[in-house]
């Protein structure tokens, strides 16, 4: 066992709040090869990766990507499962949720904010606001492309919610756009993923867009 691998268990379970779908850490995270694979890099760009500095920087990105990439052990449908009755069937908008994601094309980060609403569903049960956050984390958290983290966010939400609509709306910079590449700083992608009531409503998605922009 390394020492690292409490820790690993520490960040999933946060995650989602207890619990790492029954899997033991080493079974989804090879930190020694994580490790290997780094100082291959570094030698290939032309690093000495055991001169002082970078000594220990192979298993600090070990660590680094296990955390990035914990929401791949974490199962998202088990997050939304704490639910309260309340009576409550109007919009609920949690907006303005960090995302921090790495694209999988380039394993650069996109990082921005999500906006997450529903409508409860006839029952009128509403779920915990911040594991709306952590259902955002359980999907960015791994590498991703931020069309399918917007669909996946929303299809969660309306399997384990069974609400009357769902809304989820992410608005980040990819930094494979900004630092690289076409080299574009400041340039936002937005993407929205609506389900049920808001699919058939315009006056029900633009009373959740003038919430999320505030107006
Ligand atoms: N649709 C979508 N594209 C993404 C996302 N993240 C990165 N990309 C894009 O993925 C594409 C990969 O394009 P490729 O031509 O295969 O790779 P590349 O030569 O590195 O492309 P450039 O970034 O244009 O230099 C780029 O256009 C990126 O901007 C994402 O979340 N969604
Ligand atoms: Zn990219």
């Amino acid at each position: 066992m390394s020492d690292a691998e409490p820790d690993l268990d520490h960040v999933a379970a946060r995650l989602i709040g207890g619990g790492i779908n029954g899997r033991p850490v080493e079974d989804t995270v090879d930190l020694k090869r994580i490790e290997a694979a780094v100082r291959e890099i570094l030698v290939a760009v032309g690093e000495d990766p055991d001169r002082d500095g970078l000594r220990s920087t192979p298993e600090r990105v070990a660590r680094a990507y296990a955390e990035m990439f914990a929401g791949l052990r974490v199962d998202p449908a088990r997050v939304l499962t704490t639910s309260f009755e309340a009576g409550h069937d109007e919009i609920v908008l949690v907006k303005d949720i960090e995302v921090y994601s790495n694209c999988e094309h380039h394993l650069l980060p996109f990082h921005g904010v999500a906006h997450v609403g529903y409508i409860p569903g006839s029952d009128g049960r509403i779920t915990g606001l911040s594991k709306l956050a952590r259902l955002v984390d359980a999907y960015a958290r791994r590498p991703q492309v931020q069309e399918r983290l917007t669909s996946q966010i929303a299809d969660t939400m309306a399997e384990q919610l069974d609400p009357r609509g769902v809304i989820v709306v992410v608005d980040c910079e990819h930094l494979c756009m900004s630092m690289r590449g076409v080299r574009k700083p400041g340039a936002r992608t937005v993407t929205s993923a609506v389900r049920g009531h808001f699919e058939r409503s315009v006056a029900a998605r633009n009373e959740a867009m003038s919430l999320i922009l505030g107006h």
